[in-house]
């Protein structure tokens, strides 16, 4: 018997992006799409495609009955939408994952400062796992309810964990400078995201006040075993998708860089998607597109005392759809690769 799959918000980039993973993963069935603007409309229509492997129309969000249709809701929509089906989906007894930010977070109050919505479902939050599966695989496991992390946070996290895990930075020092592709604004229409606005172009935005910073500081403080801020500057670039992030931290003492190198390939060892990459080579966001994996490499810049790290994702994989396929194996007990396991598409 295959999982029943229901996607809400299957019509966004993300969404779009799990249909295509999952139309092809060995254990999963797509028996629900919803739209909000699509009602009736074939998904092809939406996705061309997506023609000859999904024939099914879009439809309206009805969270009873979509979810009593499905073993798995996967929720890709604006934040703030995802708690009433949520709800529902526990009630019903089903497995439930948003690739939004309504359960990503510790605190409710949190998540309501930097979100500026109400968190309707507070109560969820103490069973909501963070979907991160390179640190929190065992919780994922047993888990009903994961909100599965942020792009830019997952590429920032898996980018500084050995470090702060071995305590070789000066926790007050880290710097995030990171871009992203015009995918991870959604498929939504706004000025920003015009062709002339972002061709040609390049440009910070949401300086020391974007909402991935708090998410961020959560998880590098759990690591770090303290209270961590972190400064978090993104970047819009003329590319449809990846995350290229630049991470800084001054080292508390000096070490040097095959030390380092050593400490990232023995905390990744056994991690499939993520890759320390050898000697020579640097991240680049092409080599990851189109698949879940994380390229890294950490190098020592002796006369500045600093180490500068590396970190590629692409975000509506790894950053979004992937880790959600990987979170939903995990909770099904797969392997946690099935689905995934293909590099990505060059050039
Ligand atoms: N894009 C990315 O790289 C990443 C996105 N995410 C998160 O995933 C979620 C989806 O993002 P993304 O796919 O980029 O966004 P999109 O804008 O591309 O898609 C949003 C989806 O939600 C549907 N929708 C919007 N409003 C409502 C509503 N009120 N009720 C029901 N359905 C609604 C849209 O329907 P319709 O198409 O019919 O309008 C569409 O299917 C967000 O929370 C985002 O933060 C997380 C990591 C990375
Ligand atoms: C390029 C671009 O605009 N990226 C988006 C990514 C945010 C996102 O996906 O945020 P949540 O999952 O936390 O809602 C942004 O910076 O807002």
């Amino acid at each position: 018997m295959k999982i029943k799959v229901g996607i809400i918000g299957a019509t966004g980039y993300a969404g779009a992006e799990l249909v295509r993973l999952l139309v092809s993963h060995p254990q999963a069935e797509l028996v629900a799409l919803t739209t909000q603007s699509y009602e009736d409309s074939q998904f092809y229509e939406v996705y061309p495609y997506i023609y000859r492997y999904v024939d099914q129309k879009c439809l309206q969000l009805d969270p009873p009955s979509l979810v009593g249709a499905a073993d798995v809701i996967f929720t890709a929509l604006p934040h703030g939408h995802a708690m009433p089906v949520a709800r529902e989906a526990l009630r019903q007894g089903k497995k439930f994952i948003d690739l939004g930010a309504d359960f990503r977070f510790d605190s409710r109050e949190v998540y309501e400062k930097w979100y500026k919505v109400e968190h309707t479902a507070p109560d969820l939050l103490e069973q909501a796992v963070y979907g991160l599966p390179e640190l929190h695989r065992d919780k994922i496991r047993s888990a009903c309810l994961v909100g599965n992390p942020g792009c830019y946070p997952t590429s920032v996290i898996l980018g500084l964990a050995p470090l702060l895990a071995h305590g070789l930075v000066d926790t007050g020092t880290v710097v995030a400078d990171c871009k992203s592709g015009v995918s991870g604004a959604g498929r939504g229409l706004s000025l920003g995201v015009h062709f002339a606005e972002v061709n040609e172009n390049f440009r910070a935005y949401n300086v020391g006040q974007h909402r991935h910073t708090p998410e961020i500081e959560q998880e590098l403080s759990k690591l770090a075993g303290e209270d961590m801020v972190i400064s978090f500057t993104p970047h819009l670039t003329p590319m449809n998708r990846g995350i290229l992030s630049t991470l800084y931290a001054r080292l508390k003492q000096e070490i040097s860089a095959a030390k380092v190198r050593a400490l990232y390939e023995e905390y990744y060892n056994g991690e499939f998607f993520v890759r320390v990459l050898p000697e020579g080579l640097l991240p680049q966001t092409k080599a990851v597109a189109g698949s879940n994996h994380c390229d890294l490499v950490p190098v020592v810049d002796p006369r500045t005392g600093r180490v500068v790290v590396i970190s590629v994702i692409d975000n509506l994989i790894k950053g979004a759809a992937g880790q959600a396929v990987q979170n939903m194996n995990l909770m099904y007990d797969l392997p946690e690769t099935m689905g995934l396991d293909r590099p990505g598409l060059y050039p």
